[in-house]
Order: C-alpha cells, then structure tokens, then sequence
C-alpha cells in the first residue's frame, strides 16, 4: 500500500496529536448496584454490570478522556461531576458528544482510535463488530479507524472492567499558528 492509499481525511492534517484515557468501574449484580452492561453503546448481555453514577460505559469515558486530554482539556469529570445529581444515570453517549465537540471546536478531528476493554466475563469477541461500528458512529469515522481489543485479566481483576483508549488527532483546518 503507498502511502496516497492509506485510509484517513483525503487531506492531509495540519498538526497531530495524541490523546489517551482510562477508565475502570466495579461490577455488581443488579441488587447489588450494578447497572446494565454498557460498551461503546452497546448492550452487553452479562450478569453484573458497571457500579456507577452515569449508564457506566467504560469505553466511552475513557475514549472521551483521551480526546480531551489530546488538546490538554482536562478530563470528563470536569465536565460531568459525579456529585452532580443532573448526571445520575446519563446516557455516556452525551459525554462523548460534549468531548467530541470541544475538540472539534479547536478544528481538530480523531483520525483513528484503539480500544482495549480488560474483562474476564462474558466474552466480548461476538460484539466486536458491533461496538466498533458504535464508535466510529459516534466518532464520524470510518470504520476501519476503530480498532477494539479485548483481554481479561488472568484472575487478577474478576470484579472491574477496565478500559484503555489511544487516539491521534488531526487539525484539519488552519488556525492561528499556520497562516
Ligand atoms: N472479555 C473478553 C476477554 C477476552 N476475549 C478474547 O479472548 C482472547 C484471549 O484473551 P486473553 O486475555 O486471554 O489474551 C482474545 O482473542 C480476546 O479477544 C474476549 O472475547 N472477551
Ligand atoms: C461519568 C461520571 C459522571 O456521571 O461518573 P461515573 O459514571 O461514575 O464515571 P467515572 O468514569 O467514574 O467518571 C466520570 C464521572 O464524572
């Protein structure tokens, strides 16, 4: 493949940068506390679920994460207090969204993201494609710019769900340091 075919914006970026996030929430049974099982906006069916003040999708903060803190935007507890009852159960979609935003805001774009969700159970390889798709949905990407990894933990974390996120940014538009 030469580098003209290379999949990504049909232009090139002006400046990158590099974001990346984490996130990591407590499982429980629903009588427990557990919500449903959320990833990247998809319905995981499992018996313990994310203990949490949002919906507790752990792929979507830690991708919200990582685009805020490519621009040094902080983090989304900032933005979305978990003290704050107006959040209580909030669909994390609406995080990624207000990231997502104040990135573009700065003229940048996610040019490609890599997730890796850390469970022991239930098996996340048949839901793949789909949290993929979910991503690069909620992100204007391709599809092929969402790559999801899974792994457990060898017993060493059987009662979180963890997740780590990288994504490169690209600044599509020129601003003030290149005219
Ligand atoms: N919740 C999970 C965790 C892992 N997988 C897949 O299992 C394979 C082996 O994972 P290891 O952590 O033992 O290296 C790997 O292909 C993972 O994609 C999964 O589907 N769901
Ligand atoms: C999303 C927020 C806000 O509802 O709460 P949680 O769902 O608990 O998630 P976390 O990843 O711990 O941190 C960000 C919080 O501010």
């Amino acid at each position: 493949m030469t580098s003209s075919s290379l999949p990504g914006p049909d232009r090139a970026p002006l400046a990158y940068r590099i974001g990346y996030g984490e996130d990591a929430h407590r499982l429980a049974r629903p009588e427990d506390g557990g919500r449903p099982l959320v990833l990247g906006g998809v319905q995981v069916p499992s018996e313990r679920g994310a203990v949490a003040h949002s919906d507790g999708d752990a792929a979507l903060h830690a991708v919200a994460d990582a685009l805020l803190s490519g621009l040094a935007l902080g983090d989304i507890g900032q933005y979305f207090p978990d003290t704050a009852a107006e959040w209580r159960g909030m669909d994390s979609r609406v995080i990624l969204e207000r990231a997502l935003g104040l990135v573009q805001e700065r003229g940048y774009a996610p040019l490609n993201v890599a997730l890796v969700v850390t469970l022991d159970r239930p098996k996340l390889g048949p839901l793949r494609a789909e949290i993929a798709r979910s991503l690069a949905a909620l992100l204007a990407l391709p599809g092929g710019e969402v790559g999801v990894s899974f792994k457990t933990s060898e017993g060493l974390a059987p009662d979180h769900v963890q997740t780590r996120v990288t994504v490169l940014l690209g600044r599509l538009e020129p601003g003030d340091a290149d005219v």
